[in-house]
C-alpha cells in the first residue's frame, strides 16, 4: 500500500446560506455580532452574486478535488497518495475539523496550503497558526507552503489572462498599449507595514512578473475592498485610482487583475463587477477585469508543485 499524505487545503471559506450569513460574519469578526445594518449590507452584497450555491465555495470545493487529482499524477509522487482534506478559516468545514479528519484518517504526515498566493501575518500567518495548534495537540506532523507568489505556473496563469483581455480590447478597436492595467489585492489595516510584513512587496513582485510575462505597457497596483473600520487601510483603494486616472490622466480603458484572489467570490464578483464597474460607467471609462483563476490547470499544477517540492519527493 503507498504511503498517505495529507494535504489541508485551506481557503476563507463562505456562507452556506443566506441565513448563514450572520454566524458566518460573527466568526469573522471574532465573536462580535454584526449590527443590522452591517448584516443587511453584508446579505445584499451576497444576494446581488448568489445564484443558488455561494459561488465560493463550489469553486473551493472543485480546486480541492482538481489539486488531489493533480498531486496524484506528478511522476514525482508515484510511491505515495496524496488525500486532499478542506479547511476553512471562517466556515465548515473549519481548519480543526480538516487536521481532526486527517488524524482519525490515520494520517501521520501532512502539508497545508492555502488558496492565496501572499504571505501576510493577517491572512496566510493566521491559517498557519490555527492549523499548526491543532495539529501539535494531536501529534500530527505537518508542514506549510507559506506563499507561491512568484511560481511560474502561477504567473503563467495570470498573464494568459491578462494578454487574453488585452486582446478583446484590441478586437474592440482600442489600442492594446493604452490600456491601464490596475494590479489588486484585498486591503489590509495599515499597521502590517510596521511590522515588516511581507504582502505588500510580494504583490508588488507577482504584478511585476506579471506585466513583464504579458507585455504589459502601463500598470499600477491598487488596492481594493478594505474594511469598514476605524483605522487607517492600505490605500489608494480601487474606486479613487479609477477618479484619478480618469480626471488627471484622462484614462479610458481598464483591465483589472486581482492577482490577491484566485476564485470567484464577494469581492472579484461584487466589488469589482458590480461597484467598481459602475463607478468606472459613470466616468465613461470602459472596465474588463481579468478571469479568475479557480481550477485552472496552470495554477492547479503551482499548488502541486509548491507542495511536491516542500516534500523533496
Ligand atoms: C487578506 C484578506 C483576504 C485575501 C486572502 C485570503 O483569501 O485569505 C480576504 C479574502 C476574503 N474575504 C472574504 C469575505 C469577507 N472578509 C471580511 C473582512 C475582512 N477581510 C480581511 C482580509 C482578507 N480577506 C480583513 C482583515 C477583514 C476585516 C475583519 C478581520 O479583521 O478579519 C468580511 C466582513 C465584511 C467586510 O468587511 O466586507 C467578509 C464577508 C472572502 C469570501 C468572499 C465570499 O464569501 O464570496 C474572501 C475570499
Ligand atoms: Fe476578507
Amino acid at each position: 500500500m503507498k504511503n498517505k499524505i495529507g494535504v489541508l487545503v485551506m481557503s476563507y471559506g463562505t456562507p452556506e446560506s443566506m441565513e448563514g450569513i450572520e454566524s458566518y460574519y460573527t466568526h469573522i469578526r471574532r465573536g462580535n455580532k454584526p449590527s443590522e445594518e452591517q448584516l443587511r449590507e453584508l446579505t445584499e452584497r451576497y444576494e446581488a452574486i448568489v445564484g443558488g450555491v455561494f459561488p465560493l465555495r463550489e469553486n473551493t470545493d472543485r480546486q480541492v478535488r482538481t489539486l488531489q487529482d493533480t498531486l496524484n499524477v506528478d511522476p514525482r509522487a508515484t510511491d505515495v497518495e496524496f488525500v486532499c482534506y478542506q479547511g476553512l478559516k471562517h466556515a465548515a468545514p473549519y481548519i480543526e475539523d480538516g487536521v481532526e479528519k486527517m488524524v482519525q484518517d490515520g494520517i501521520t504526515k501532512a502539508v497545508g496550503i492555502v488558496l492565496a498566493p501572499h504571505y501576510s501575518t493577517m491572512s496566510i500567518g493566521s491559517y498557519v497558526k490555527r492549523a499548526k495548534a491543532k495539529a501539535d495537540e494531536l501529534g500530527l506532523d505537518i508542514s506549510f507552503v507559506e506563499s507561491y507568489h512568484l511560481h511560474p505556473k502561477l504567473i503563467e496563469a495570470f498573464a494568459d489572462r491578462v494578454s487574453a483581455k488585452l486582446n478583446q480590447f484590441e478586437e474592440a478597436g482600442a489600442n492594446r498599449d493604452s490600456v491601464r492595467v490596475l494590479f489588486s489585492a484585498h486591503s489590509l489595516p495599515e499597521r502590517i507595514l510596521t511590522m515588516g510584513d511581507p504582502y505588500q512587496d510580494q504583490l508588488l513582485e507577482t504584478s511585476k512578473a506579471v506585466a513583464e510575462k504579458a507585455g504589459v505597457k502601463h500598470w499600477q497596483f491598487t488596492w481594493q475592498s478594505a474594511g469598514r473600520t476605524a483605522e487607517p487601510w492600505l490605500g489608494p483603494d480601487i474606486l479613487d485610482t479609477l477618479q484619478t486616472l480618469n480626471k488627471e490622466e484622462q484614462v479610458e480603458d481598464v483591465l483589472v487583475a486581482p492577482v490577491g484572489f484566485v476564485s470567484d467570490h464577494l469581492e472579484v464578483l461584487y466589488d469589482l463587477d458590480i461597484e467598481a464597474k459602475s463607478i468606472a460607467k459613470e466616468m465613461d471609462m470602459r472596465l474588463e477585469r481579468i478571469d479568475s483563476l479557480n481550477s485552472d490547470p496552470l495554477y492547479m499544477e503551482a499548488l502541486s508543485d509548491s507542495i511536491i517540492t516542500l516534500l523533496k519527493l
